[in-house]
């Protein structure tokens, strides 16, 4: 490798600088960096409301900030045309607590679907790189099951077949422990590892779920009321002392982060006027 080839690898593959973003009244992040590095796993976590989804969108460019940088391998995704953006995406695979399967199609079709569409392999070369995907999920067996037919674990395992099927060089995990039992989380999360190391990719896990999440992250951030409040490696986060980190990480409901939605006060609100 030479000087240039070196300074690119050891790029983030995602670099985000400044980023601001609202909802109406509402800050979602004030003024956020984040720095994603490629060939591992980054997990970003935070108490739920706290705008994990909308990064995973901002990100992907299906929102756009009202400030600051988000570049994933070196493009501005902040102002790309809708080609590029598309072109983008494809090289980054997702796995989405609501990317639910296409029920009436089978496993086989199901990890098929996004090869047809942005390819035009044959169709052996397309069997062949369907069943490979779903060997490396464990599932290769179940490729004519429905996607009706299968347990919560199961369809998520196809979803993450879906995900890496046009070899993605990112994947972006929302909540994918959400809603499985701790036999099914236990293999997803290894499964999360392993495909990372196997196919060299850069993950990112957004998630609530501090146990699982830290497991497998090589790094972490914790995020809360628009500012990044905590990053590291999860063993050194978890033993923060700092009193964020340390309220979201030990799960306590009171601290510097609020469990209240903004209200008006409560009193006020009460006796205020129901017509
Ligand atoms: N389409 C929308 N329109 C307006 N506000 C929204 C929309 N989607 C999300 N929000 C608000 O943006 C904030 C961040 O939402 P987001 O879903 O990113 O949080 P999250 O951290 O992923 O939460 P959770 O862990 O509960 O999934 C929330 O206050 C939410 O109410």
């Amino acid at each position: 490798m030479n000087n240039n080839q070196d300074s690119v690898a050891a790029e983030p593959l995602i670099q985000i600088r400044g980023l601001s973003f609202r909802r109406g009244a509402r800050i979602i992040f004030d003024r956020v960096d984040l720095d994603i590095p490629r060939g591992r796993i980054t997990a970003v976590m935070g108490p739920s409301g706290t705008g994990k989804t909308t990064l995973l969108k901002l990100i992907s460019g299906v929102l756009r900030p009202q400030a600051g940088s988000i570049k994933v391998a070196g493009q501005e995704v902040t102002t790309l045309s809708r080609s590029d953006l598309y072109a983008l995406r494809k090289q980054i695979g997702m796995l989405f607590q609501s990317g639910a399967l296409l029920t009436d199609l089978n496993v086989f079709d199901n990890v098929a679907y996004p090869v047809r569409e942005h390819t035009d392999l044959s169709p052996a070369l397309l069997r062949s790189l369907v069943l490979m995907k779903l060997q490396a999920v464990g599932l290769r067996g179940a490729r004519d099951l429905m996607a009706s037919e299968l347990s919560g674990g199961m369809a998520r395992r196809v979803a993450l077949a879906r995900a890496i099927a046009l070899d993605p060089m990112l994947i972006l995990y929302d909540e994918p422990f959400t809603g499985q039992d701790p036999i099914s989380m236990g293999i997803l999360t290894r499964l999360i590892a392993a495909l990372n190391r196997a196919l060299g990719l850069t993950s990112l896990v957004v998630s609530h779920d501090i146990h699982e999440t830290c497991r497998i992250a090589d790094y972490a951030y914790v995020i809360a009321q628009g500012k990044v409040i905590g990053h590291g490696k999860p063993e050194d986060l978890l033993a923060s002392t700092e009193p964020m980190v340390h309220q979201f990480l030990s799960g306590e409901p009171d601290g510097p982060v609020h469990f209240h939605y903004p209200a008006v006060e409560y009193r006020d609100d009460l006796l205020a006027d129901a017509s």
